[in-house]
């Protein structure tokens, strides 16, 4: 279940730490009095020279290319309506955020004091020379058409409203999969439009040149349908003023194929719904309370196409498929405006990428096991990576092709790179494990919470919603470490094993672990006794349920900490054996190493169960594992008992599961280069796959090239991972930064979710 956004939690966000979303920072080194001295006086002087020289240096020296004015005066904000330029700034710079992390465009939010048109455009227009474009939002109708209509016509700088063009744009293209799905063409079908202001009047006019024909419209404002009796009409809602005579939005929806609302929350009910023609179309998208909420409409309809505006249901058709990666590709090619062209250009873009494959990426961050095009899937997800270098590039062409860019692109590989590394896509499997995480968090004991970096990170996950974290050690000792390094972690549960409050929990605790192991060399007296050792205790926390997760090891070696996760929890049912995997983000996507902290010199069966379990990890983050066994050879070209040995494990591993993707032995640097692969060992599996997960022969091999991917290649990386544990318990490697603790929690979280998960199915399973 997602966690439901309580008011305080909302204020506490943008509260906590530095109040607000967003900062800036110098993208240059500003370290030494040299590095000042060009960054500001004398040394700035000179490109300011080169810029009055010509102007277009701006774009060669300074940030304007890059940076995007979200600018609002607060008079329709969301669905809240004129809730003033202050009140709006939050969602603003939302916006701001949301540019960064999506397309890395700089943002500045700008909030006006003004509702008059003119002074809003004369202050825009005076901003032209800062920003290299700008991102109209929250503008209430009918203003914002005359605000748009002159910026565009008066600046050089691609101008476009967001509420209007943005989702027009997502909308069209989820329309368009729509009407494929239920095979209606666009020309026929009967629209019914609540809201006719900005959003809605842009979505029409986009359906319209899409081919929907005006007649086949019905608006409604707030003062009740378009009609042609009405005299009150400006010049854009009368287009579309229909001369059918009915009245109320209730006869409007009978028969009628789609739904677009962009008004107010709560208008449509479940019996207008039903009376709507065969399949229906119903885009319920005023934001945060939609029209209709998702499980009445589809309640009411089994055969509804339903969409939102909201993240929590399938469908989200929101703005914010749009407007990065309009503006990126504006952006790139110097756009002088973003043009129907461009618009319709996005369109198809959105349209046509839904119906290709969804990578493993996406259906991890959104829980799924395999999305495909159908009526819950019409439109991509906002965490598509393939956003980016999809719709951004079908815009800047458009832009070139309509005669529109004063920098055009001629290396089209060279720029999706170039657009894959601004989105950073190694950090995306971290983003997308974090949102996992903190849809269900859960408690997590820390067994060394007397250490200053395990509070820190007890603190950070505490405050990211990621675990309720449970501290394990001396309460006054762990206090006044708190205390003395500003640590505050609310309501922290701490849990000292050793004092007398926890004698009886010591003891309950002891008879259970007895019974585990009273014949394996433990007596009643030492297995109470030795619950006073926090990594038992914690361990026991967990076995009970008491607790979710275990994290320790920092401070101890590892043997000292996997003995009692053995001992108490042991291995999950089908294991006969424990490994270490790390998580290594690459540019290339996630790679799964291991063994890098368990099995020192395993056989060629214990290399196989390794995989197999490494296989089964990799799969529980939705991704389909494609496995190298590596070696120092290649298919046998060394007859070495170490090269022989992990053939042997890949044909042990082949006749466990026929249908994994594995090979080898073979060298690393083979096993990522496709072409010499197919060049010389044409029979491979691995010939045309991207390689995802490598197997280690040794463990010393396998810790030296994660320890030199983190340390010399700067990759970062989650792990250790234990794997083969029936409860999560998750061990530190000594040293490990707060970073990496954090990282570990986030995999012990959905690791928790994940087997609890599977324990209820069992459970449930069994009852039936
Ligand atoms: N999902 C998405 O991506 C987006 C969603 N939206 C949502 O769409 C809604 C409108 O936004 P926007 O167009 O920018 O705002 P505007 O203020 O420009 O338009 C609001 C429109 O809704 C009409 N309206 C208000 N109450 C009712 C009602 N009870 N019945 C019928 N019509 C009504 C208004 O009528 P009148 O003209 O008479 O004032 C106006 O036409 C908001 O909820 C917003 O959050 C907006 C942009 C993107
Ligand atoms: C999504 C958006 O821009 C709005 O609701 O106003
Ligand atoms: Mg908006």
């Amino acid at each position: 279940m997602a966690r439901k956004i309580n008011k305080q939690d909302a204020l506490d966000y943008h509260a906590m730490g530095r109040p607000g979303k967003i900062e800036v920072v110098p993208t240059k080194d500003t370290k030494t009095q040299w590095d000042l001295s060009l960054a500001y006086s004398p040394g700035v002087a000179e490109p300011c020279k080169e810029i009055e020289r010509d102007v277009e240096n701006v774009y060669k020296y300074t940030a304007k290319g890059n940076l995007v004015a979200v600018i609002s005066n607060g008079t329709a904000v969301l669905g809240l309506g004129d809730i003033g330029p202050e009140a709006g700034k939050p969602v603003m710079e939302g916006k701001g955020v949301l540019f960064k992390i999506f397309a890395d465009i700089d943002v500045f939010d700008i909030e006006l004091n003004t509702k008059n048109v003119d002074e809003f455009v004369q202050v825009v227009k005076a901003m032209e020379p800062t920003f290299g474009g700008i991102n109209l939002e929250d503008i209430k109708s009918p203003e914002c058409f005359a605000i748009e209509e002159r910026l565009r016509k008066e600046l050089k700088i691609p101008v476009m409203h967001d509420d209007q063009h943005g989702t027009a744009i997502i909308s069209s293209a989820a329309l368009l999969n729509a009407l494929y799905l239920v095979k209606k063409k666009i020309d026929k079908v009967k629209f019914v439009v609540n809201g006719a202001g900005a959003a809605a009047m842009a979505c029409v006019r986009l359906y319209a040149s899409l081919g929907a024909r005006p007649e086949n419209f019905i608006m409604f404002d707030k003062d009740g349908v378009l009609n042609k009796q009405r005299a009150d009409l400006d010049a854009m809602k009368q287009q579309f003023a229909t001369s059918s005579k009915v009245t109320t939005l209730a006869e409007a929806l009978k028969g009628a194929d789609v739904f677009v609302g962009l008004s107010v929350g709560n208008v449509v009910t479940a019996e207008m719904v039903k009376s709507m023609a065969k399949n229906p179309v119903v885009f319920a998208m005023a934001n945060p309370d939609p029209e209709i909420t998702w499980e009445t409409a589809v309640e009411a309809r089994k055969d509804v196409i339903m969409a939102t505006g909201r993240s929590d249901y399938p469908n989200q058709v929101n703005n914010v498929l749009g407007f990065p990666y309009i503006f990126r590709g504006a952006l790139d090619v110097r756009a002088t405006q973003i043009n129907e062209a461009m618009k319709l250009a996005a369109v198809h873009a959105l349209a046509d990428l839904t119906k290709s494959p969804v990578p493993d990426i996406v259906n991890l961050a959104y829980n799924e096991r395999n999305l495909v095009f159908g009526p819950h899937y019409i439109i991509p997800k906002p965490l598509d990576p393939r956003l980016l270098s999809t719709v951004a590039p079908a815009v800047a062409k458009a832009a070139m092709d309509s005669g529109v860019a004063l920098a055009p692109i001629t290396d089209w590989d060279a720029y999706r790179e170039e657009l894959n590394n601004r989105l950073g896509l190694d950090n995306q499997l971290f983003r997308v494990i974090g949102s996992k995480a903190r849809k269900d968090p859960r408690r997590v004991v820390f067994a060394e919470a007397d250490n200053l970096k395990i509070l820190k990170a007890a603190q950070v996950v505490e405050e990211e919603g990621i675990a309720i974290p449970i501290l394990l050690g001396n309460e006054k000792r762990i206090r006044s470490l708190m205390a003395e390094n500003g640590i505050e972690i609310d309501n922290a549960q701490i849990v000292d094993p050793k004092s007398d409050e926890m004698s009886a929990t010591r003891h309950r605790f002891g008879e259970l672990f007895f019974h585990k192991r009273q014949r394996k060399g433990f007596n009643l007296y030492e297995a109470k006794k030795i619950m006073r050792e926090r990594n038992y205790f914690g361990c026991m926390m967990v076995e009970t349920g008491e607790a979710d997760a275990l994290i320790s090891g920092l401070t101890r070696k590892y043997p000292d900490t996997i003995r009692p996760a053995l001992q108490v929890i042991g291995m999950e049912e089908g294991a006969k054996r424990v490994a270490g995997m790390y998580i290594i983000n690459t540019k290339r996507g996630p790679l799964f190493l291991a063994d890098t902290t368990v099995n020192f010199n395993p056989t060629a069966e214990e290399l196989a169960d390794i995989t197999m379990l490494v296989a089964k990890e990799v799969r529980q983050f939705n991704i389909t594992p494609r496995i190298a066994m590596v070696s120092y050879s290649n298919f046998g070209s060394s007859q070495t008992p170490e090269a022989q040995l992990v053939s042997r494990a890949r044909e042990i591993v082949k006749r466990m599961d026929p249908t994994l993707t594995v090979d080898g032995e073979i060298q690393a640097a083979m096993a990522f280069n496709k072409e010499i692969l197919k060049d010389n060992y044409p029979f491979s599996e691995l010939i045309d796959e991207d390689v995802n997960t490598l197997i280690f022969p040794n463990l010393a091999a396998g810790n030296v090239a994660y320890n030199l991917l983190q340390e010399v290649a700067g990759f970062d990386s989650i792990g250790p991972i234990l794997l083969g544990m029936k409860k999560p318990v998750h061990i530190l490697q000594l040293g490990s930064t707060v970073r990496q603790i954090v990282n570990v929690v986030l995999i012990a979280v959905v690791d928790a979710q994940t087997k609890c998960c599977r324990e209820e199915e069992a459970k449930n399973g069994k009852k039936k």
